[in-house]
């Protein structure tokens, strides 16, 4: 039996009949290919990506397994339709927080359409694709007591897109923090799981700069429009449990095309900003948890 993921943060979502992504109860996401190229091109990149030698084998926990292509009955209604099946990176914890932040200052890809090229330039200005090399997606932040609803924090996407470095900061605190998840800019984080989620030797930081060792070198592929996700289970790293832990995956690879030899310096600038930010939350001292507001008022604990 399929059903609608309740940690899905971005992309298109299969509610109120719409086609988007379903899971079942084996870990399985199934992802409905788009009728454009891009469902096609989601696929062949995954083809190739798991039958190019030249991946290095600690590069493939990064990216959610593939299990190939399905054709099973469409969220919106419309019968059967093809999807992808993929790994459903959310399954092995019980109520995670989840950050989508889509990397690059440019999304679009060299070979796109002029009217394409138009809307994701006209998006990358808006947001803050172009001034920081990324933009966060999608979020949800779940407060410290694991299905209660009240206590998670799903913002719009409207108000993720166009954030100032201050604003991503104080969101990246928010997110390793145990207090109420709210867009309230005077709430204080108090950042209480920054060294179990962004820290150590498993931490999010640590996966960040492994993937940034082989973007350093890798020219096999340029990964457009494709997002970090980060994941982690508040209840469980309460309770001491490991698979409470983060987790870094790339998603999202219907705009990966041919590196031609070439680094793919688009997803490593914005690679290297996102890691500048968590470097520095992780070593700002406690005292630096109040961050200012956009009046440049520094809010008190
Ligand atoms: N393998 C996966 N396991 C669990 N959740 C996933 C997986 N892939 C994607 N998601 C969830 O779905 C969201 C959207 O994924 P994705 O970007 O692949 O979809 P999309 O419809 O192509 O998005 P967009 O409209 O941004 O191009 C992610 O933010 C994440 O929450
Ligand atoms: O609607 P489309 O054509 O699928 O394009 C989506 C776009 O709508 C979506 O923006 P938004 O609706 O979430 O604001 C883009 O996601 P971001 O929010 O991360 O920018 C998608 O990336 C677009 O899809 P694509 O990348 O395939 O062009």
């Amino acid at each position: 039996m399929l059903k609608i993921p309740n940690h899905q943060v971005a992309g298109h979502k299969a509610i109120d009949g719409i086609l988007g992504p379903l899971i079942d109860d084996s870990g399985n996401f199934y992802k409905p290919l788009q009728n454009d190229d891009r469902g096609s091109n989601e696929v062949s990149f995954y083809e190739s990506f798991n039958s190019e030698p030249r991946v290095p084998k600690s590069i493939l926990k990064y990216f959610p397994i593939f299990h190939g292509t399905k054709i099973v009955n469409a969220s919106d209604g419309s019968g059967l339709h093809p999807h992808l099946v993929l790994e459903d990176v959310a399954s092995c914890y019980p109520n995670p927080s989840v950050m989508d932040v889509k990397i690059g200052s440019r999304t679009w890809y060299p070979q796109a359409s002029e009217e394409y090229i138009k809307k994701c330039l006209d998006k990358d200005r808006v947001t803050s694709s172009i001034t920081l090399g990324f933009r966060v997606s999608g979020l949800k932040l779940v407060g410290s007591v694991a299905n209660e609803d009240d206590l998670s924090w799903q913002p719009d996407r409207k108000f993720l897109q166009n954030l100032s470095a201050e604003d991503v900061k104080l969101l990246l605190s928010k997110f390793v923090s145990s207090n109420m998840p709210s867009e309230d800019a005077a709430a204080c984080p108090d950042r209480a799981f920054v060294e179990k989620v962004f820290g150590g030797s498993n931490g999010v930081l640590e996966q960040l700069l492994e993937l940034k060792k082989w973007f350093e070198v890798q020219t096999i592929f340029h990964f457009y429009s494709c997002s970090v996700l980060m994941l982690y289970d508040k209840e469980s790293l309460l309770n001491g449990k490991s698979s409470g832990g983060a987790v870094v995956k790339l998603v999202d690879f219907a705009h990966v095309v041919d590196a031609e030899g070439a680094i793919d310096h688009n997803f490593l600038g914005g690679l290297c900003s996102l890691i500048k930010f968590i470097s520095d939350i992780i070593a700002s001292p406690d005292d630096e948890n109040c961050i200012s507001n956009n009046n440049g008022t520094k809010y008190e604990h």
